[in-house]
């Protein structure tokens, strides 16, 4: 068997990518992983008839989605849990959550976890009420220290020179630390001292958590909804080996089976990239490799500890938050009040996990989480727990490690640069290479999608490509009287396709489809010049806009904007309409400015774009239809454009609105409400 795997494998160099062998198999797209995002990405692809295989390691689908049953049937996850975002709302640019309106079309029931369900304290010195002032204003002075600066430091940094602005004894500066632990490094399984402060708060997803919504059934429901229909799904298939070039790429497993693609999608976790455990020849370029090094990939582990019946008398449902004496063993307690079940699951993150502390001594850390139980419960008498799971993401050879994070270390670029494909042929998905929603499930399908869009364009480019250069060709041909015009550009065609630029997915066009096509794509083009001409004639662009300066603007009214919560009103029909709230983002590198909200038209998500010089704001508003005002609400755009008024402290300016039976603007006014609290 190994002398057949190395003679495969020998044989598979870059110069002989094209030598066709019958035990190679072929297919248009070959996904690697079959987590959330291998299996939205094949989904689609299956959904335009796009020949696609999938390869996935494990012998189950799912990835960091994977819930085990214990003997009594419990479904215990010990990976995904929670769907975040208020009520499947998240403030990034995107009005839901895409993994709830999964849930929605599988038919998953779903509860909900009110934000304050929160029993139990932080063993601190110093009052909660207290320490979570002082964790405010740390929060805010981070903000501002970070917004003007470009260098990268971390959230430990910080504290200690929060601390020192604020003259704190020691005692003071560890409560606060270990609070902004809890609160920031414990979630992004590692600790203050190696998340970038700057990179973490200017990327959208921190702010997601405020409201967890919490799946009643495991959360394989919905990677289980994703399978469903695909069929082309290769167990036990450890990717080892990808030899590419510009044409082709060839994926050599460790079972010895060698297959090819035109594009490979490669969605394996980045602690798996990390390893170097799958050989890229070539070698992928410095760049990546780089980014694939800089990019943070954290640890976070689950212990469940399940009872033959529910003990605790409370309904809360997070029980405690506690960081233990030893610093290598935080943990936070959950347990679930909806379904009564009786179990309860702690989390470890960061140096806890990798210190091995917890796994080394098993019954040394179940031993310290009943005791801090027993300190939260003293009238009741907790016995040993009956079954006790724990996850290892850590060791795992499939993820060796939880998910990504911002690190120090990390350059803006580098989530940029892991998504970028090489050759157009190697493409990368999955959680980390989500520019924003980095390290949640949502994340990796939404790179899925994204990639998915990317190969459809390339396939599209090349069809128009072909269908010109066929259209053309005929042409002359039939200039020159050329009779054997349509074979001569079909034979064209067809060679272009037996060399693999097209794929089985798609038909080979007739002449007389390919020349309605090149009509219908002029008058889409014109359509669309026309779009943009008449949408430009009212008001400046959003770019222009902003970049307009004014002569009465100070430095001291320069970069008024804050990320938070904004209130708007807006004048129409001779009257204001009430102030609405909406959530904005800014992110001081890219000037862009995303939210969500929902005022009497509808649910809307903004997009836009903000200038610290100018102090102008320009956004662009899309309502979601069907929600709230269905007489008005015709999912359309208002695009909004504000200027800092110093002597009202608030923005003001225009919204303008161009549909096709409408056309109008008005004033409207943004006024500042409070900042985003930070993840409970
Ligand atoms: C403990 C924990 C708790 C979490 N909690 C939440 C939560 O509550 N909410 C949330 O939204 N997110 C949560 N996450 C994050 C979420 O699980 C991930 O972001 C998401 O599942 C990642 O999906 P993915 O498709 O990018 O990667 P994965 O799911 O890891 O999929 C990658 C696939 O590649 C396969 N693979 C790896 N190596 C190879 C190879 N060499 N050859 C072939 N196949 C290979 C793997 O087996 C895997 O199936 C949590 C993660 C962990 C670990």
């Amino acid at each position: 068997h190994i002398e057949q795997y190395n003679y495969r494998v020998k044989r598979l160099t870059v110069d002989n990518l094209d030598s066709r062998s019958s035990d190679v198999r072929t297919t248009k797209v070959l996904i690697i992983g079959s987590g959330i995002a291998g299996l939205e990405a094949a989904r689609l692809l299956q959904q335009n008839g796009v020949e696609t295989i999938v390869l996935e390691a494990r012998n189950r689908t799912g990835g960091r989605v994977w819930s085990i049953r214990s003997k009594n049937n419990l479904m215990l996850d010990m990976g995904a849990r929670y769907i975040h975002g208020q009520y499947g709302s998240i403030p990034s640019g995107l009005l839901t959550n895409p993994v709830w309106d999964l849930t929605r079309s599988a038919n998953i029931s779903i509860c909900f976890g009110e934000p304050h369900d929160f029993l139990g304290t932080y063993p601190l010195y110093y009052s909660n009420i207290l320490v979570q002032k002082w964790y405010d204003e740390y929060m805010l002075f981070v903000r501002e220290e970070t917004r003007m600066s470009s260098s990268n430091i971390s959230f430990a940094d910080y504290v200690n020179l929060f601390a020192q602005k604020k003259h704190f004894n020691e005692k003071q500066r560890s409560t606060l630390y270990n609070f902004a632990y809890f609160t920031i490094a414990d979630r992004e399984g590692t600790e203050l001292e190696s998340i970038s402060a700057k990179g973490y708060l200017d990327r959208s997803s921190v702010f997601y958590g405020e409201e967890p919504v919490i799946c009643d059934t495991d959360f394989m429901a919905i990677t289980d909804y994703l399978a469903k229909n695909l069929t082309n799904i290769q167990f036990g298939e450890i990717v080892t080996k990808i030899d590419y070039n510009k044409n082709l790429v060839k994926v050599s497993t460790k079972n010895g089976q060698i297959y090819q693609a035109e594009f490979v999608l490669i969605t394996v976790p980045l602690g798996v990239l990390k390893s170097k455990q799958i050989e890229f020849n070539p070698q992928l370029p410095q760049w990546k490799l780089d980014a694939i090094d800089r990019i943070g990939f954290g640890y976070y582990e689950k212990i469940y500890l399940l009872w033959d019946q529910v003990w605790w008398n409370t309904t809360d449902y997070y029980f405690f938050q506690s960081a233990s004496k030893s610093i290598n063993l935080r943990y936070w307690i959950t347990a679930n009040k909806w379904n009564g079940k009786p179990f309860i699951t702690c989390f470890f993150a960061g140096k806890a996990v990798s210190s091995l502390t917890w796994k080394q001594n098993k019954n040394e850390t179940v031993k310290d989480i009943l005791d801090t139980l027993q300190k939260m419960f003293p009238n009741i008498k907790i016995t040993p727990p009956t079954e006790i799971y724990m996850s290892n993401w850590n060791e795992d050879p499939f993820s060796y490690g939880s998910y990504s994070y911002i690190s120090v270390n990390q350059k803006y670029e580098d989530p940029f640069r892991l998504s970028e494909p090489i050759n157009n042929r190697l493409l990368f998905a999955g959680e980390a290479t989500n520019t924003d929603t980095y390290g949640y499930t949502h994340g990796a399908l939404l790179s899925a999608r994204r990639e998915e869009l990317i190969m459809h364009i390339i396939f599209h480019i090349f069809l128009i490509i072909m269908i010109f250069i066929n259209v053309i060709g005929c042409q002359d041909a039939s200039s020159s009287r050329n009779s054997s015009c349509t074979r001569i550009g079909r034979n064209h065609f067809y060679h272009e396709r037996s060399i693999g630029l097209m794929g089985n997915g798609y038909q080979l066009p007739n002449t007389m489809i390919e020349h309605l096509m090149t009509i219908g794509l002029f008058i889409v083009f014109y359509m669309a010049l026309y779009q943009l001409w008449s949408n430009s004639i009212s008001m400046p662009s959003n770019e222009d806009y902003i970049n307009m300066l004014t002569n009465d603007i100070e430095e001291e009214n320069c970069g008024q904007f804050v990320s938070g919560f904004w209130l708007s009103r807006y004048y129409h029909y001779d009257r204001f309409y009430e102030p609405y709230q909406f959530s904005l983002l800014f992110n001081s590198q890219t000037r862009e400015v995303n939210g969500n909200g929902v005022d009497d038209i509808g649910k809307f998500v903004v997009n836009g774009i903000y200038s610290i010089n100018t102090n102008r704001l320009a956004i662009i508003k899309t309502y979601r239809e069907e929600t709230e005002n269905s007489t008005e609400n015709f999912g359309h755009n208002i695009t909004i454009q504000v200027a800092w008024n110093s002597n009202q402290y608030h923005f003001e300016g225009k919204w303008f609105i161009k549909t096709r039976n409408y056309s109008g603007d008005g004033r409207i006014e943004l006024k500042f409400e409070k900042s985003f609290r930070a993840m409970a």
